[in-house]
């Protein structure tokens, strides 16, 4: 089985062309979701994030506001949220590629937003960046409920330059002009690799 991974800055749009791929027949494992889980009521992560920062946790609850203030701009917060999260996410994935692998498909996606940052490529064999201008990433995290324009500065400043993804992309599909254009350039790509000739 062949893994495409799928990355990009935060509202550069992954999360559309993640869909897409699923709509294609691919097994997509969503990193952001699989967080989530693990940080809902009863989640693996809820009783080490207790620990480390009392003050988003109530009753088993995680308030993913506080939890955000918390560690957006203290970079040694972020890291040790990461060191709790990112083993768990991993396990997460091992298993979702197992399943994918029994169930014979040849392609399997990982879509992950610290891909790059974290040498996740290394198990990929196609790595897609999913990529539009500073200023319209800067507007649609903007429209993004709950994250504070400061908070998505820091953010963007703690994952890798775009243009630095881009450089270490097998392709990059932009997404600053229309959804029709970017799921164009991925129609493309999927015939390159040949996805979906048989079962994918
Ligand atoms: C910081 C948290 C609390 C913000 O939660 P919130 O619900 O507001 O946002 P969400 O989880 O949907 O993330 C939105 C985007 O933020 C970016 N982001 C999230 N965590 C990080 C991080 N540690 N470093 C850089 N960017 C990050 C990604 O682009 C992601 O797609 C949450 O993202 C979290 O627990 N992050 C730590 C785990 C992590 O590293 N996740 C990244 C995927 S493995
Ligand atoms: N051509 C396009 N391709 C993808 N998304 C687009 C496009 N044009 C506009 N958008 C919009 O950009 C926004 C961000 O997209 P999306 O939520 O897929 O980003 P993301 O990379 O998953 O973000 P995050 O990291 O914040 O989860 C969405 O509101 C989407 O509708």
């Amino acid at each position: 089985m062949k893994i495409i991974g799928l990355t990009g800055g935060i509202g550069m749009g992954k999360s559309t062309v993640a869909s897409a791929l699923r709509r294609a027949g691919l097994p997509v494992f969503d990193a952001d979701r699989t967080v989530h889980r693990l940080q809902a009521p009863g989640g693996a992560a809820v009783a080490p994030i207790a620990r480390l920062v009392p003050e988003a946790v109530r009753e088993g609850r995680i308030d993913r506001a506080a939890l955000r203030r918390a560690v957006i701009g203290r970079p040694e917060m972020m890291r040790a949220l990461e060191r709790i999260i990112h083993p768990l996410v991993r396990d997460a994935e091992k298993r979702f590629l197992r399943r994918a692998q029994a169930a014979g498909h040849r392609w399997a996606v990982l879509d992950i937003p610290l891909l790059l940052e974290n040498g996740g490529e290394r198990r990929c064999d196609h790595v897609i960046v999913v990529s539009a201008p500073a200023a319209l990433q800067r507007a649609r995290v903007a429209r993004r409920r709950g994250m504070s324009a400061a908070e998505a500065d820091h953010i963007i400043a703690a994952q890798m330059p775009d243009r630095e993804k881009r450089r270490r992309a097998d392709t990059v599909i932009r997404t600053g002009l229309s959804r029709y254009h970017s799921l164009r350039q991925l129609r493309r790509l999927l015939a390159r690799l040949r996805v979906g000739d048989a079962r994918s």
